[in-house]
């Protein structure tokens, strides 16, 4: 049988990206005269990607964002985040110890996230995290993306994996939301990004902390799904 695969969102989940991500959007956004957004108005913002957090701080700001604005704003955007990058981006407590063991145990891991798979592997590259992934890919990977079931199960077989073979790891209602529309169990983590407390989104599961990560909760968490 194929091994299981866990798959992570990025943002929120892997890595705290937040201090950059609010950075580089105010920059952005201050071509417009928008005054600067917070890590609170962030939760609402990101989730689709750059290209959407730029139209939302626009809506969250009362401002009109004509269409011939977005490809320069979002180059931008990709412009400043790129030549920061890892800035102050870091993995989550336990996380680098959780991929090795994990790893060691035979399990498959993916990435699927809805930023622009560019950034995320740039990003990854920089933290030296890449070569724990079998697969990686962005919101613009594919015509579809995260709650789209169709990203999440395209990542898996990537990776080489089986699609009703996996798990889902993430912080927000996309993560979630994808994992239910594949049929597969998920696991939210509340220290990332979402709006709203994640126990409302009803994940399979909740952990704290990637040390409750372990091999007898995915099996058990899998299996059960079966
Ligand atoms: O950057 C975003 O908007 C979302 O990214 P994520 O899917 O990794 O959380
Ligand atoms: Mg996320």
């Amino acid at each position: 049988m194929t091994a299981t695969t866990i798959v992570f969102d990025l943002d929120g989940t892997l890595i705290d990206t937040a201090p950059d991500l609010v950075a580089s959007l105010n920059y952005t956004i201050a071509a417009c005269d928008l005054e600067p957004v917070t890590f609170a108005d962030l939760t609402h913002l990101v989730g689709q990607g750059a290209r959407m957090m730029i139209r939302r701080a626009f809506d969250l700001r009362d401002r009109t964002l004509s269409e011939d604005q977005v490809p320069m704003l979002l180059m931008r955007f990709i412009e400043h985040y790129q030549s920061a990058m890892p800035g102050e981006s870091k993995p989550y407590p336990g996380l680098l110890d959780a991929l090795e063991r994990l790893k060691l145990e035979g399990f498959i891991l993916a990435v699927c996230t809805n930023k622009m798979e560019s950034l995320a592997r740039e990003l990854l590259t920089s933290l030296d995290l890449t070569h724990h992934f079998a697969a990686l890919t962005g919101g613009d990977s594919f015509a579809v993306r995260k709650p789209d079931p169709a990203h999440l199960v395209k990542t898996i077989s990537l990776a080489g994996g089986d699609p009703s073979n996996a798990i889902m790891i993430g912080d927000s209602i996309n993560d979630i939301m994808a994992a239910k529309n594949a049929n597969l169990p998920s696991i939210a983590v509340p220290f990332g990004y979402s709006d709203v407390p994640v126990e409302t989104l009803s994940p399979t599961r909740i952990i704290t902390h990637f040390d409750q990560l372990t091999a007898e909760l995915i099996n058990e968490l899998v299996s059960l799904a079966r």
